[in-house]
């Protein structure tokens, strides 16, 4: 390893010991936890089964960078590219729209033998897989409603594909011996005001209720449920709010996922977490940007995400959150945006855990606020890139920004000439 970063490794942990925070214990720490990488970054949420149809469903990607993926083998390779400049050992998010098969199926249709040559790969470079059922870019949801359909014959055909997906979520934690985290997330709505608000919400609470009717070995499958504030097209109304969620996953048992761009501009998931956790087992993170609106924009480290980081650290909630990422943004080069992404996320939580926790609670319960904001405001220029740097090298990641003539170079060798 290279001898400055070492030197400027044991300089800082001199001044974290000070405050009796153990930088060893952290680092061994933070190398146990997972985050999962969408693969929707990786080519524009397109997907492999159904090339030929438009992005719906209320989301958008904006930007035409060369290169995204094709087909699963490039898209494989290019989260290997990923993962390779991120350390730490993480999970992969799979749409059911990604599955890797030849056969001319419709989403009711999947099986897990559609998905054989990612459980496969998965295996093979040590990674978890999560999975989503995917309602949207489908000709059975172009007037925007899925689960809480009033027709009959839609809304069984998404129930069918729901079922569907987590028995493939299952074959994926039975094949990989770590639970799949299965998200189920509907873009249904209305662009006006509705007359009837409560007859979709209870259609979307029968659907769920028929579709986690069998019961699966949470050792294998764990169901999320994610809600959202609005979408283009369902601006006034979406039938999947954050109430509906909140009182769904409370009372049936399913983790709620807490998506940072799917409330008020102002209203932030990281004053979310502590609540919720509360009340309920486990929980799902989609760590996103929304600029002025659920842009889904790379994350950066900026004070959401450090408060989000915070509060998983302050709380000891990480053993029961599940870190997932979702941005999409097409107008830079798609490998980039993961790395970024998902090295900002580990970043934050480990600024979070060079924080000297059990002192600012003390100094906090005896009212000394003064003591309290100063320590905090120091601690923010404390040297934790050191920390990070050695971490990159010690997990034989790319030190600072070298990763970006690693993705500079995959550019020109692959991505431009695809
Ligand atoms: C593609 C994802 O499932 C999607 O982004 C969803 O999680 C979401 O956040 C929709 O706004
Ligand atoms: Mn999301």
């Amino acid at each position: 390893m290279d001898q400055t970063v070492t030197n400027t490794y044991n300089e800082a942990k001199k001044l974290y010991a000070a405050h009796g925070i153990n930088v060893d214990e952290v680092l061994e720490k933070l190398s146990q936890i997972k985050i999962s990488l969408h693969c929707w970054q990786g080519d524009d949420v397109r997907g492999f089964l159904f090339k030929d149809k438009e992005l719906s469903g209320g989301i958008a990607v904006t930007g035409s960078y060369p290169g995204r993926a094709g087909t699963p083998d490039e898209l494989r390779k290019d989260l290997e590219k990923a993962l390779s400049l991120i350390p730490g050992k993480h999970k992969v998010n799979l749409h059911a729209i990604y599955a890797d098969t030849d056969e001319k199926v419709d989403l009711d249709e999947l099986e897990p033998k559609h998905f054989q040559g990612w459980v496969d790969w998965a295996k093979d470079q040590g990674l978890g897989l999560d999975f989503n059922p995917t309602c949207f870019s489908h000709p059975k949801a172009a007037d925007g409603f899925t689960l809480s359909h009033s027709d009959e014959e839609i809304r069984r055909f998404w129930i069918t594909h729901c079922k569907a997906s987590r028995k493939i979520a299952e074959h994926f934690g039975r094949e990989l011996g770590q639970p799949c985290v299965t998200n189920f997330w509907v873009p249904d709505g209305y662009k006006d005001t509705p007359v009837d608000r409560l007859s979709p919400r209870v259609r979307l609470k029968e659907s769920l209720d028929e579709i986690f009717s069998e019961e699966i070995d949470p050792q294998y499958n764990i169901d999320a449920v994610e809600s959202k504030l609005f979408g283009i097209g369902s601006e006034s109304y979406v039938v999947g709010s954050h109430e509906f969620y909140m009182g769904y996953g409370l009372t049936r048992g399913k983790a709620i996922c807490l998506d940072a761009g799917h409330f008020h501009p102002t209203e932030v998931i990281s004053n979310k977490l502590s609540s919720i956790l509360m009340f309920s087992e486990q929980l799902l993170l989609h760590v996103s940007r929304p600029v002025r609106w659920d842009s889904d924009h790379v994350v950066t480290m900026d004070d959401e995400l450090m408060d989000i980081a915070r509060e998983l650290v302050r709380g000891d909630l990480l053993p029961r959150t599940n870190i997932g990422l979702d941005f999409f943004d097409g107008s830079i080069n798609h490998i980039a945006a993961w790395v970024i992404g998902t090295r900002n996320t580990i970043k934050a939580l480990l600024r979070a855990m060079l924080e000297p926790i059990e002192e600012l609670k003390r100094i906090e319960q005896e009212g000394d606020y003064t003591s309290r904001l100063a320590l905090v405001e120091e601690f923010k220029s404390y040297p934790f890139g050191a920390v990070w740097d050695y971490y990159c090298a010690s997990q034989g990641t790319p030190v600072r920004e070298q990763w970006l003539a690693e993705v500079k170079a995959y550019e020109q060798e692959v991505l431009l000439k695809r």
